[in-house]
Formats: structure tokens, C-alpha cells, sequence
């Protein structure tokens, strides 16, 4: 692509293998690129957990903005950072939700306050190394949400929550790649350090994904010992205190119960861990908040869709039915929708989000409430 007037792009760089991909993609097509790394590491944390804004990584999303001539900055979103994505986390776990922290940094960080700052430099778009597509409808202007070439890597699950503003203003450089393919390409342009990087971890500010151990020394007072208990309240041993466990969890309760035995949820205010067998972890519907739409307006009546209820998750049939004036219901951000599943799924876990599909396009999604 030739552009005539050339278009300003900020990319956000981790210092791995996808956004290197995608300011050098952007660069050969003509873009003047502005490489950004925000730091967004917690105020007194390790300085260096390997994760995507340690010192390594803005080192090496340094040298490859060098080597593609292009300018990098590093702006610090410390406090921002912990505030919204560190804060949520903690507090999620602490109410006996399952956080989904990249899907808050995402809506928060990088397309709230990193965005506006792109737009503040003049830029029209700010682009990352997600595995998602942009559309645009050209007579509506509306922009879809849609799904990857590498299906595999596909993360349109933690872009649910983008409003049309922030998608008309996002570049996915890297939606018509495989994943291999971006590996190779980065090495055939000297790329070596970054092409050759393992795929990030789960939880970029948890070293070694252990979650536990983060929120305890942030609220040790918070993490008390409690019941087990079945659904009729039968006390049935000692838990460790509720962040220990996840919804469908088996292994790790540190009780033995005579037969298999499953977290279902949990009693918050009577801080206990509600068990169950392995059937009742299956349930037919569950009910959605903080719902955003993107390839809709929004939902009126019933609606059939395929929902992905984690990130790994496989698509399932649903119907989405809008409850009327659910606005007051315990746990409700705004309108609630029931999502009603053709098959039972295993664990609905509440704080995750549950997104809906068309196809390939993104319907839009929400958090889970229950
Ligand atoms: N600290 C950061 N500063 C700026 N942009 C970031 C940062 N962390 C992540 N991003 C952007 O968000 C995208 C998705 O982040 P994610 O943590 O999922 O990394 P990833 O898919 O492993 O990508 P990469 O290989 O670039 O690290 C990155 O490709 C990058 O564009």
C-alpha cells in the first residue's frame, strides 16, 4: 500500500515477537510508526518478572524500534496500571469472582488512557500484535470486531469490551497471520532476539501465574480459613480462604471427601467454598452485565449466537434474552441478558466474560454474573 498522506500510528510494543511484527508490518507499508512500551509494572514490585513491561522487555522493544528506524518512548502507566487493572484483580478474587485482567487492561489502559495519549501525539491509530481483525462497513462507518486468520491464537475474546471510537481507531497488523509465519518473518528481518521468545505468560504481572501469592502479600489480613460446604450448607472440611480456589477446581481442595468433589462458587459474606459432584458443575444458562455490542446497536428481543464462556473455551449455541428493568439486580452494570446454552457448559465462572459470536464477527459480550 502506497499512502499518499502518510498516516500516523503509535504501536504498542512488549518487546515480543507480535507487536515487533506489527510496527514492522506497518513500517514497510508506508506508515510513519511511533513505537510505545508503557510500564505498567505495580509501584514496589519486582522490577523484572519476565513479563511484557519488565526492564528485558523494554530493552528489546528498544532495540527493534532501532533497527526499524523508528522511534520508542516508554511512558509510565505504573499508577494507572494498579489503580484499574491490579486493584480489580485483587478485589475480583477477594469477592469470590475469576478476574479477567487483560480484558480490563485492554478496555482501561491500552485503548482508554494509551489511546487518547496516541491521539494526543497526532496519531490516527494505534495499532498492537493482537491476533484480531478491524472491518469497516464503508456506508454505515460501523467497525466489526472479527476473528483472526490463526484461529489458534485468536484474541478477540479479551477485545469484546473496544466501543466504536477506539475500533476506528486500532490497526491489527497481524489479523491475516499465523502465528509460525509471524516467527519466521520476524527472523528474515534480523529479528532473531524476539523471533525466538516464548509466547507471553498468562498474567503479565504474576510471575510464575502464581495469583495466590500476589494477593496474599497485597491483603494478607483479607485470606481467611473457612468451610466447605454442599449446596444445603453441610459443613464438609477447612478451606485455606476463597482465593485458593476457581469454580470447577477438583484437585487441590486438601480435604479428601470419600468421592470426587468440585468448587461450585462460593458464599462470600459466610466466607465459604460451596462443593458439589462433577454434574452439578454443568449449568444451562447464565447471566451476563457490563454488557458491550459491537457488530449490533444492542439486543431487543432474542438472539441466537455461539458464546465462548473463557478464553479457551470452544463456541457454543445460545440464545441471548434480554431481561427487562435488570438493571437493579444484585451484581448488575447496567442491562442484564440471560444466556440460555443448547448444551450444558462446565464451570460458568462469574467476573469471566462471556462473549458472542456470528460467524466470524464479534457480537459483543459482557461479565458474567452468575
Ligand atoms: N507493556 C506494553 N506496552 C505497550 N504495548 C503492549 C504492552 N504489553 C502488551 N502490549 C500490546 O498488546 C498486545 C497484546 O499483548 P499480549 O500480552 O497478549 O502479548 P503477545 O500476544 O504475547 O504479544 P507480543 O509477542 O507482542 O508480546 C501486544 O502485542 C502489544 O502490542
Amino acid at each position: 500500500m502506497t499512502l499518499t498522506e502518510k498516516k500516523k500510528v503509535v504501536v504498542g510494543m512488549s518487546g515480543g515477537v507480535d507487536s515487533s511484527m506489527a510496527a514492522a508490518l506497518l513500517k514497510e507499508e508506508g506508515y510513519e510508526v511511533i513505537g510505545i512500551t508503557l510500564q505498567t509494572m505495580p509501584s514496589g514490585g519486582p522490577d523484572d518478572v519476565g513479563g511484557c513491561c519488565s526492564i528485558t522487555a523494554i530493552d528489546d522493544a528498544r532495540r527493534v524500534a532501532h533497527q526499524l528506524g523508528i522511534p520508542h518512548y516508554v511512558l509510565n502507566f505504573r499508577t494507572i496500571f494498579d489503580e484499574n487493572v491490579i486493584d480489580y484483580f485483587t478485589n475480583a478474587y477477594l469477592s469470590g469472582e475469576t478476574p479477567n485482567p487483560c480484558t480490563m487492561c485492554n478496555r482501561v489502559v491500552r485503548w482508554g488512557e494509551f489511546l487518547r495519549k496516541a491521539r494526543a501525539l497526532g496519531a490516527d491509530y494505534l495499532a498492537t500484535g493482537h491476533y484480531a481483525k478491524v472491518l469497516q462497513d464503508p456506508q454505515s462507518g460501523r467497525c466489526f470486531l472479527s476473528r483472526p486468520t490463526d484461529t489458534w491464537k485468536d484474541q478477540t475474546y479479551m477485545l469484546y469490551n473496544l466501543t466504536q471510537d477506539q475500533l476506528k481507531h486500532t490497526l491489527f497488523p497481524l489479523a491475516d497471520y499465523k502465528k509460525e509465519h509471524i516467527r519466521e518473518m520476524a527472523a528474515e528481518r534480523g529479528l532473531l532476539r524476539v523471533s525466538r521468545k516464548p509466547d507471553s505468560q498468562e498474567i503479565c504481572f504474576i510471575p510464575d501465574d502464581d495469583y495466590v501469592s500476589f494477593i496474599r502479600e497485597r491483603s494478607p489480613e483479607k485470606i481467611k480459613p473457612g468451610n466447605f460446604v454442599d449446596r444445603q450448607g453441610n459443613i464438609l472440611g477447612r478451606h485455606q480462604g476463597l482465593i485458593n480456589y476457581t469454580v470447577g477446581q477438583r484437585k487441590g481442595l486438601g480435604v479428601t471427601f470419600g468421592k470426587p468433589m468440585f468448587v461450585l462458587g462460593f458464599n462470600v459474606e459466610g466466607n465459604e467454598v460451596i462443593l458439589g459432584e462433577d454434574q452439578e458443575v454443568y449449568a444451562h444458562t447464565l447471566l451476563a452485565t457490563d454488557l458491550n455490542w459491537i457488530a449490533i446497536p444492542g439486543v431487543e428481543g432474542p438472539l441466537t449466537v455461539q458464546a465462548k464462556i473463557r478464553y479457551k473455551a470452544p463456541l457454543a449455541e445460545a440464545k441471548i434474552i434480554p431481561l427487562k428493568d435488570s438493571e437493579t439486580l444484585p451484581g448488575a452494570i447496567g442491562p442484564v441478558v440471560r444466556v440460555e446454552f443448547t448444551t450444558p457448559q462446565r464451570a460458568i465462572t462469574p467476573g469471566q466474560a462471556v462473549v458472542f459470536y456470528q460467524g466470524e464477527l464479534v457480537v459483543g459480550g459482557g461479565k458474567i454474573i452468575t
